[in-house]
């Protein structure tokens, strides 16, 4: 399989070099030449099968040339291993036509760990081969940077700097990753939002004076869901949940709390796979920037609004680009012009052609704190279920989108609600606890370097403190 930049004018390259490469270096992002497709029997013939073998099925056309089955097989074994439920993305059923789909059993009870647990296994499978060394620059706005130090704490050929704007994590967010000591960790507090830190990172993949200030041997990449990696791990449980519910007989209708649009993309690949989705509804707080562009078609950004759901306070969402671009009819140069436009003024209008394929598949919903509440007790009363912020935006979403009673509608449930405990406490009066193996968190002592939201300052710090590749 050869990967595309969605600005058209980077090499085409293997999944191993998309895997390494992050971000293309036209600064867009890379997508799959193609869309692979399974026939309804092929889909048909995934049910029963375990997350490893489905994952295995699923993800096979996406590494072609790169991996060979036997390799991906030994990758997600590993990978899913860690994880504390032998469903891996279990699914629960509320009621008549609500479900959950549990993706919070992984290291750091985010949905995060679906696919950072397996990059982490890539990066070191791939740089073995060359016996090369990987920067790795992230934003975070909690669960990527826990998900991915996680993933890739000690490994010997890696570096990680994870950006997070100060005081906008939670406190276990945070300490997630702060607590973690290991010499290839450095953790970054920012003044500023999620999307400050996030265009720093864009920025330093083209910065040729960082490359030149370790004598060209600099070799960055990422683990933000700009990396095509993540998404593709992403699409499995799309699979698992649409296979248990019915499908290929059967559609299904999925709510994604959305931020970067990475988790909801991945919907969209599981669809152009064959799978039969009725419906994608990108569920987002008041920093609504994607409910707007889908319902209206204005992408602007505004400034990022703090709420009880961090993990989505983000107004400039990256993956939207692989959606605008694939309904655009995957011309590099219009997206490059319009990609330019929005880098500077913060504001564009979708294409006809890109709103009308969009309303196809998506709908949205903006949830305000209120209903995010209601949810919650909703759930709490109903099922007995403790939902975090971001899934309860879900729920909310998916219950009031009006879809036909007879179709499934599966809420995305992204994080487990101890990682946002003062929110849940707040909305519902009762405090989620940590799972056991978490429970020193409190006591262990945090490592981090605070930054001015500078690039300058930013790009000094990774400067001086990355090893060189070689
Ligand atoms: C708990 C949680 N829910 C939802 C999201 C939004 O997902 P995405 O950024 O893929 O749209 C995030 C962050 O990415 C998250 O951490
Ligand atoms: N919500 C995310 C923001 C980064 O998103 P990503 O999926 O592109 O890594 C986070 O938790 O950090």
């Amino acid at each position: 399989m050869k990967y595309i930049s969605t600005r058209g004018s980077a090499p085409a390259l293997d999944f191993e070099g998309v895997t390494l490469a992050g971000l293309a270096s036209d600064g867009g992002l890379y997508v799959p030449e193609h869309w692979p497709r399974f026939s309804e029997s092929e889909i048909a013939g995934m049910a029963g099968l375990s997350y490893v073998e489905l994952a295995v099925r699923v993800m096979t056309p996406f590494v072609e040339g790169s991996l060979t089955q036997e390799e991906l097989r030994e990758l997600c074994t590993r990978a899913y291993g860690r994880f504390s439920h032998d469903a891996v993305t279990p699914l629960v059923q509320l009621d008549q036509q609500q479900w959950l789909l549990e993706l919070f059993h992984g290291p750091t009870l985010a949905f995060k760990d679906v696919a950072l647990q397996l990059l982490g296994r890539l990066f070191e499978h791939f740089l073995a081969k060359s016996d090369d060394h990987l920067t790795i620059v992230g934003a975070t706005s909690g669960d990527t940077g826990s998900a991915a130090i996680d993933a890739v704490a000690g490994r010997e050929r890696i570096d990680i700097f994870m950006l997070h704007p100060k005081g906008r994590v939670s406190d276990v967010q945070r300490r997630q990753m702060t607590t973690v000591r290991a010499p290839n960790v450095h953790n970054l507090a920012i003044e500023g939002s999620f999307d400050d830190a996030q265009a720093m990172v864009k920025r330093m993949f083209n910065d040729a004076d960082m490359a030149a200030s370790h004598g060209g041997r600099f070799r960055i990449s990422a683990v933000n869901s700009i990396n095509w990696a993540r998404l593709m791990a992403q699409v499995v449980y799309y699979f698992a949940a649409a296979l248990q519910l019915g499908a290929p007989g059967r559609k299904v209708a999925f709510s994604v709390p959305t931020g970067n649009f990475g988790d909801v993309f991945a919907g969209y690949v599981a669809a152009q796979m064959g799978l039969p989705i009725e419906r994608l509804i990108v569920a987002t707080n008041v920093n609504d920037i994607l409910h707007r562009a889908l319902t209206t078609g204005d992408y602007s950004a505004g400034t990022v609004t703090p709420t009880a759901a961090p993990s989505m306070d983000i107004q400039v969402s990256s993956n939207f680009e692989r959606l605008l671009f694939d309904l655009g009819g995957r011309d590099g140069a219009a997206m490059a012009e319009q990609m330019r436009g929005f880098e500077s003024s913060k504001a564009m209008q979708l294409t006809n052609s890109q709103r009308e394929g969009a309303a196809g598949l998506f709908s949205s919903a903006r949830v305000d704190q209120a209903e995010m509440a209601q949810a919650m007790s909703w759930a709490a009363e109903c099922c007995g279920q403790t939902l975090d912020p971001h899934t309860a935006i879900g729920l909310y979403a998916a219950r009031t989108a009006g879809l036909d009673p007879a179709t499934p509608v599966v809420t995305l449930a992204t994080a487990h609600p101890a990682k946002f405990r003062d929110a849940v406490e707040r909305a519902t009066g009762s405090r989620p606890a940590l799972p056991n193996r978490m429970g020193d968190l409190f006591e262990r002592s945090e490592s981090f370097s605070e930054l001015p939201g500078e690039y300058e300052a930013v790009a000094e710090f990774v400067s001086k403190h990355a090893t060189p590749s070689s």
